[in-house]
């Protein structure tokens, strides 16, 4: 078969042309195969129903769907450790690849493992599945029924998305990081401001593999259906990119956003929405009470070495707890190793096991009435973590620091700046 002509077309519709064998563009419906099928705990019971019910029991290919327990793990009550155990026994006899408590945070994990690959289409159970565009893969997330009947049958049907593209220019200032990047383009786009887009984020080529994800990560934060950062440095050297996933100077985008990343600062999404950004300066001075250092967004071994650069040799402020949870085994191993453990529990840091720990507000470190949290996740709604008349502050690992060790939310002089240069 000849391969589709993809002159002129976006990511998007270049990954799901090649897919479909036929040239489609945005609005053009495709069927096509999947790689992966992640399913998280939470919705395996969903999942396995239906499997078990309307769709006859039939797996494709078994080998191609991945359980992983993540979202409340360890198991805290009796009802999430009956899900699990299910999810855990059906995972083993059906042949999926099972990741259990402790291997980590779903989207961490997949990428690990890599069953997400440059050009490759990936669905998970977890709207942040669009994580696998920071190497190029069509990822994207879908509810029970949709997952339940790709994992039947190996495919799954798209809507080819539009594109929004954001170019980003210049050179981050030092201290500001690829959280302050998304949260500044959540902040232009707003919370619904890429709907159902493929959101084309052009980076530097010195932007590592760990800030494309949390650019990717976050793509959904903006309503985006997938976050496609076009390869090019580490990812180029890490992964096998096919020569047709380049983006095209004649592709035609919905919208185009610029952004000079030398003019951004350090900024939080204030409560209770994510796309409620604003420097961080305008919260000077603000008690914290809980700073959580994790997540899909931002639990991985960079951002928890710029946490331990900032607290090295001193305490956490009295009054303010510091939860860190790497964001799978492969990141607290390395951190083990290399010390960064240590320097950040001898600053005062509590640790949880690998996973979404207190994202959700679920388990391990949920906020009481009242309490303000400096969470380095990518949600900050009402009652997300806990209480409803909590409040979450969403920032980068450095600030979350300068908040763990002064007890406010500062940009304090004296807590050193990670430096941070990208070509
Ligand atoms: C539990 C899961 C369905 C949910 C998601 O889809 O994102 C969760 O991971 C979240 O971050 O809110
Ligand atoms: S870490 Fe948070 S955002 Fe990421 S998958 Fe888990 S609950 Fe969702």
């Amino acid at each position: 078969m000849r391969p589709p002509d993809l002159a002129g077309l976006t990511l998007a519709e270049r990954i799901l042309s090649v897919r479909a064998g036929r040239r489609v563009r945005a609005g053009d419906l495709v069927v096509v195969d999947v790689d992966q099928v992640m399913v998280v705990d939470s919705i395996a019971p969903s999942v396995i129903r239906r499997i078990e019910g309307d769709l006859g029991g039939r797996v494709r290919n078994p080998e191609r769907v991945s359980f992983v327990l993540d979202h409340v793990a360890p198991a805290a009550n009796v009802e999430v450790a009956k899900a699990q155990a299910d999810a855990r026994r059906y995972a083993r006899e059906r042949g999926f690849r099972l990741f259990d408590v402790g291997r980590g945070i779903c989207h961490q994990v997949l990428m690990e493992e890599g069953l997400a690959q440059p050009g490759g289409v990936v669905l998970g159970s977890d709207s942040h599945a669009t994580t696998y565009g920071a190497v190029g893969c069509f990822g994207t997330g879908m509810g029970a029924t949709d997952i339940a009947l790709a994992a039947a049958s190996g495919k799954t049907w798209l809507k080819v998305p539009e594109t929004v593209a954001v170019k980003l220019t210049g050179t981050l200032p030092a201290g500001v990081s690829a959280k302050d990047v998304a949260l500044s383009v959540i902040r232009e786009l707003t919370a619904d401001g890429a709907t159902y887009a493929s959101l084309e984020l052009h980076t530097p080529d010195g932007f590592t593999l760990s800030e494309r994800m949390t650019l990717a990560n976050l793509a959904v934060e903006a309503g985006a259906k997938v976050g496609l950062v076009p390869p090019s440095g580490e990812v180029r050297e890490r992964f096998s990119v096919p020569e047709w996933l380049v983006v095209d100077s004649r592709a035609r985008y919905a919208r185009v956003v610029e952004l000079d990343l030398g003019a951004l600062e350090p900024v939080v999404a204030a409560p209770p929405f994510v796309d409620n950004v604003h420097p961080l300066t305008a919260f000077t001075g603000v008690h914290v009470d809980q700073v959580f250092v994790g997540t899909c967004t931002n639990g991985r071994l960079d951002d928890l070495h710029v946490v331990a650069d900032i607290l090295r040799g001193k305490r956490v402020a009295e009054g303010t707890r510091l939860l860190v949870i790497p964001a799978s085994s492969q990141v607290l191993e390395a951190a083990a190793a290399d010390g960064t453990l240590s320097t950040l529990l001898a600053a005062g840091a509590v640790l949880g096991t690998p996973g979404c720990g207190p994202c959700m507000g679920r388990h391990m470190g949920v906020l009481a009435p009242g309490e303000v949290c400096v969470s380095t996740s990518n949600r900050n709604f009402v009652g997300r973590m806990g209480s409803p008349e909590a409040q979450i502050f969403l920032a980068s690992p450095a600030v979350a620091a300068r908040a763990a060790l002064s007890g406010t939310l500062t940009l304090a002089e004296d807590a050193a700046l990670p430096e941070r240069a990208v070509a």
